[in-house]
């Protein structure tokens, strides 16, 4: 396919507004696309694709496939250079930048200017050449030749290497007609947008090859490519994408997260799957085995960009812990001397890390921990339920042989493993909640047990507990003294609100203080402890606790009448007094 029609097949997409317009255009392109007489002839492979499968990347932006870390690397200036240079003498960089500000958009600028008169060595790449013309008179660019000259843009590397892009991206402005230099400029900033999303792309795949679009659907999430979708579905349909599976080595988009409540979760799920929320990064590990036994292991960022170099601890314990191919879901933790998690800042210091690795691994330490387990042993498992998948998880990191019924008490032996429980107790999870926070975690993830991996989804069978959305300020009312090596700490802090002259009481929250923080806060208590019976003491109002909390329930446990659910310390609130903290009716209020 010329490159000229892909051209006119995008302004004509882009002219559309309809969502069912776009798809049905998008859907003839591909059509269209699969029917290029060289096709039939090439490989297409991930490095020598077919014209279909640039088409359904070049109509969403993407000049590689998604899962593929290849970069163009080419930032606008060398961008305006090359359209500068095939422009012409008169024209320079900073004559694109101009027009660039004034109109506004790339694509608008490349288009404006008369390419095809200029000499120079990259007018002779990839055949063609500037035939004086202007634009494609005869040149006839071929999307299989932009997308070759791209690809061989991306691999320049060294010195030097600006100057080959520079050259090779002029070759093809010098190449194009206004239209082709608009859609190419675009292509080579990442800044398409025609209007088509990878949901247009997927329908249009569907409505092209006659194949249902939930089977599409999966292939993608296997592949991450839809060119090798587009390609599959038109070779070998419906039964061709379903025979497409998991691949160790290609990244897969990972399953998000959306916030929710603990009630939330419980009322649609019989039972609730809690996990602590590790405060670190999202890695998703590849660990291939040959047949003659080597061991390959890749890591995968978040967005699918691959990591490996900057992660060797998580490497090496791949090669000692793992004795099946696997891609596993997790999070790398910054830790310190004492094995303690650290804030993620400190393993940011360590992402994309690409020199001096070894010294970075000095500075930060780093553990992974897995959550999850999409492949193993050859098996994919994306459709198992989650707790299926985590007991396979399980197997991957302790022995392979170790029984199936362990308990949480026998996985926290295994390091590397995220804890499970499965529990329909909101105090259990609360528990859960606070172990977790004392723990140095950021709090609690909520899942479906039951539900399936879905790649690349923010759907409701995760939950990420709900962050507080309001806080109050409660007056410490009393407390209890803790108990082991907490003993001499005040902890489990009444709190109350006031209501008129009085003060009405709340909740008790003991959640999200440090033993560090127990010990200030019980300096800054114990002065005003005006009663004790046992382990409880009764403290007078001095002293005003900002809390969050999850939500305010209907409790006959507290004299307000109102119980915080899930309440979490936050700090003190030195500036305030007691006759600043909040009201009863503030938090009849809030309920409301
Ligand atoms: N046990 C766990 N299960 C799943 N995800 C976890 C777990 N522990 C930590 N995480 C991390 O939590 C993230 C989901 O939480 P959150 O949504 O806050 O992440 P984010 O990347 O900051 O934001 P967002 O995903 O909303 O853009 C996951 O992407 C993962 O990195």
């Amino acid at each position: 396919m010329e490159f000229a029609t892909f051209a006119d097949r995008a302004a004509a997409i882009e002219a559309e507004p309809a969502d069912l317009e776009i798809v049905a255009r998008t859907s003839e392109l591909l059509a269209d696309a699969g029917d290029d007489s060289e096709d039939r002839r090439s490989a297409g492979s991930a490095v020598d694709p077919q014209t279909l499968e640039v088409v359904a990347r070049f109509v969403q932006g993407r000049v590689f496939p998604a899962w593929d870390s290849t970069k163009l690397d080419i930032g606008p200036t060398t961008c305006y250079e090359a359209i500068a240079r095939a422009a012409g003498t008169n024209v320079g960089s900073d004559d694109v930048e101009e027009r660039l500000a004034e109109v506004g958009e790339i694509g608008e600028v490349a288009a404006s200017y008369d390419f095809g008169g200029q000499q120079g060595l990259g007018a002779f790449t990839g055949g063609g050449g500037g035939n004086g013309a202007g634009g494609a008179a005869g040149n006839d660019l071929t999307v299989r030749e932009v997308y070759e000259t791209l690809a061989d843009l991306a691999a320049a590397e060294g010195s030097g290497s600006q100057d080959r892009k520079i050259d090779l991206l002029f070759g093809l402005f010098n190449r194009c007609s206004s239209e082709e230099a608009r859609y190419l400029a675009r292509l080579v900033l990442s800044e398409m947008r025609i209007g088509v999303g990878e949901g247009s792309v997927r329908d249009a795949i569907s409505e092209a090859f006659d194949v249902p679009v939930e089977h599409v659907e999966r292939a993608l999430q296997v592949s991450n490519d839809y060119g090798q979708v587009a390609r599959v579905a038109r070779d070998e349909g419906r039964e061709g994408l379903d025979a497409m599976d998991l691949e160790v080595g290609r990244p897969v988009q990972a399953m998000l997260a959306q916030a929710g409540t603990v009630t939330d979760a419980l009322e649609e799920w019989d039972e609730a799957a809690v996990e602590w929320k590790y405060d670190g990064a999202r890695v998703q590990l590849h660990h291939r085995i040959g047949d003659d036994g080597t061991t390959e292991t890749c890591v995968f960022s978040r967005n699918m960009e691959e990591v490996t170099d900057a992660f060797p601890e998580v490497v090496e314990f791949a090669d000692e812990t793992l004795e099946e191919p696997a891609i596993l879901d997790g999070e790398v933790v910054a830790i310190d001397e004492d094995d303690e998690p650290l804030p993620f800042q400190e393993v940011l210091k360590r992402f994309r890390r690409k020199h001096d690795v070894a010294k970075a691994r000095e500075d930060v330490t780093v553990r992974p921990v897995f959550f999850d387990c999409l492949h193993a042993g050859g098996e994919d498992l994306l459709e198992e339920p989650l707790t299926t998948r985590h007991e396979r998880l399980r197997a991957v990191l302790a022995d392979a042989d170790d029984s199936s019924d362990a308990t949480v008490e026998d996985e926290r032996d295994i390091e590397a493993l995220s804890l499970l429980w499965t529990t329909d107790d909101p105090d259990e999870i609360e528990a859960i909640d606070a172990e977790a926070l004392e723990a140095g975690h950021e709090g609690i993830m909520l899942k479906d047990p039951d539900s399936a991996y879905s790649p690349g989804r923010r759907g409701k069978h995760w939950r990420k507990r709900k962050p507080d959305v309001e806080t109050l300020d409660c007056v410490v009312t009393g407390a209890e003294w803790g108990e082991g090596r907490r003993a001499t700490f005040l902890g489990t802090f009444e709190l109350s609100v006031r209501a008129g002259d009085d003060l009405e009481t709340v909740g008790k929250v003991a959640t999200g203080i440090t033993d560090e923080k127990l010990e200030e806060l019980t300096a800054l208590l114990e002065p005003h402890i005006a009663t004790e019976e046992g382990q409880a003491v009764d403290i007078e109002p001095a002293v005003v606790f900002e809390v969050g909390y999850e939500e305010i329930q209907s409790s006959p446990t507290y004299s307000s009448g109102y119980a915080l659910r899930f309440p979490r310390f936050l700090g003190v609130r030195s500036d305030k007094d007691p006759d600043d903290a909040d009201t009863l009716e503030r938090v009849e209020r809030l309920r409301a």
